[in-house]
């Protein structure tokens, strides 16, 4: 075979294989015609090379951002630099079909696509070739990751039971309110703890089940009816703390007093019947001469502890 014979099939090949390769390929004019159109442009726009050659780009896909991507693809050709365009940044240029024949997850087809000047043997620039690969399976376990990353987050900063803020997350919140309060002593932050009273009787005559239903049905009473910016949280068992910033105790009494009475009014289904619980609640203000936070959470315990040993069912405030 000649040289020339032996280019010729060269090229053939190298044609073929680029008719047939997973990635989508196009060749754009100045005036956004399309010149090639590969088989995985065919297969997954259903629009033949025949049809979609000599087509502007923008009428064959109507869909393209045409200004955004003009701007782009006249930038290669004025500047002889390819271009990227990440599926982060956008998620698809060609909308096409994400075919998963195993997880089926992805609606549309996340492609990162390639804009690379075409360079004639003179060194002038008048095509754009297109590169779109298919990054369906980087994406979708890229975002389902995130996805389960963010769940993760919010499991390790919650109760499971009551769903509120767990005693982690009470404590990072407790020290950021206590150290604003170390700078600026002058504002009022108030700290309540509060207890479901006779909550073992509750387990012995009804079962834990029911008991766990009682805590949840509190923990939507304090969380319903708590202010942006509080913080509730359960402080353990059937324990529950409420941060309230810039509130002082007169102001968290009358909170905690409007909770108090709709917990004692609450009728909790159970299947053995309703059951009512009432709850005790101990306040107490953040103090300049606390030299820690376990001091502050003291008097709060005591003012709870003052409003059991007084009958319980109330609000009692440290001095
Ligand atoms: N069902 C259930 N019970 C819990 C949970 N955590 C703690 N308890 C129970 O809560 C009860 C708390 O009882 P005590 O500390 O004696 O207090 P009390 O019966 O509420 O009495 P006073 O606080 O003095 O009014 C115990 O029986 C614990 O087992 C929970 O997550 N679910």
């Amino acid at each position: 075979m000649s040289n020339a014979a032996e280019d010729m099939m060269e090229l053939h090949w190298l044609f073929d294989m680029l008719q047939h390769i997973d990635v989508g390929l196009v060749v754009l004019n100045r005036n956004h015609e399309i010149k090639l159109w590969n088989s995985f442009m065919e297969n997954h726009s259903g629009v033949s090379s025949s049809i979609a050659k000599e087509q502007s780009l923008f009428k064959v896909f109507p869909q393209i951002n045409q200004h955004w991507l003009q701007n782009k693809l006249d930038n290669v050709i004025a500047l002889r630099t390819p271009i990227f365009i990440s599926w982060e940044q956008r998620p698809h240029l060609f909308p096409f079909k994400g075919y998963r024949p195993i997880t089926g997850v992805a609606e549309q087809m996340y492609q990162n696509v390639a804009l690379r000047p075409i360079t004639n043997p003179d060194g002038s620039v008048a095509y754009v070739c297109m590169v779109v690969y298919d990054v369906t399976d980087v994406a979708t376990n890229k975002e389902s990751l995130s996805q389960a990353n963010l769940r993760l987050d919010y499991l390790s900063k919650i109760d499971p039971l009551t769903e509120l803020n767990n005693r982690g997350s009470l404590d990072k919140a407790l020290q950021v309110t206590y150290d604003t309060f170390k700078l600026r002593p002058n504002e009022t932050h108030s700290l309540v703890m509060a207890d479901v009273d006779f909550f073992k009787k509750v387990n012995d005559v009804y079962g834990h089940t029911v008991g766990d239903l009682v805590l949840k049905e509190v923990a939507q009473i304090l969380s319903s009816n708590k202010r942006k910016g509080d913080f509730v949280g359960r402080y353990g068992g059937e324990e529950f703390a409420i941060l309230l910033p810039h509130t002082d105790t007169a102001s968290a009494l009358f909170f905690c007093e409007k909770i108090r009475k709709k917990i004692a009014a609450a009728k909790i289904a159970a299947p053995e019947g309703e059951v009512s619980v009432t709850m005790s609640f101990g306040i107490s203000q953040a103090k300049s001469v606390d030299k820690s936070i376990s001091e502050w959470i003291s008097r709060s315990d005591n003012a709870l502890y003052k409003a059991k040993e007084s009958g319980r069912n109330q609000s009692v405030v440290e001095s």
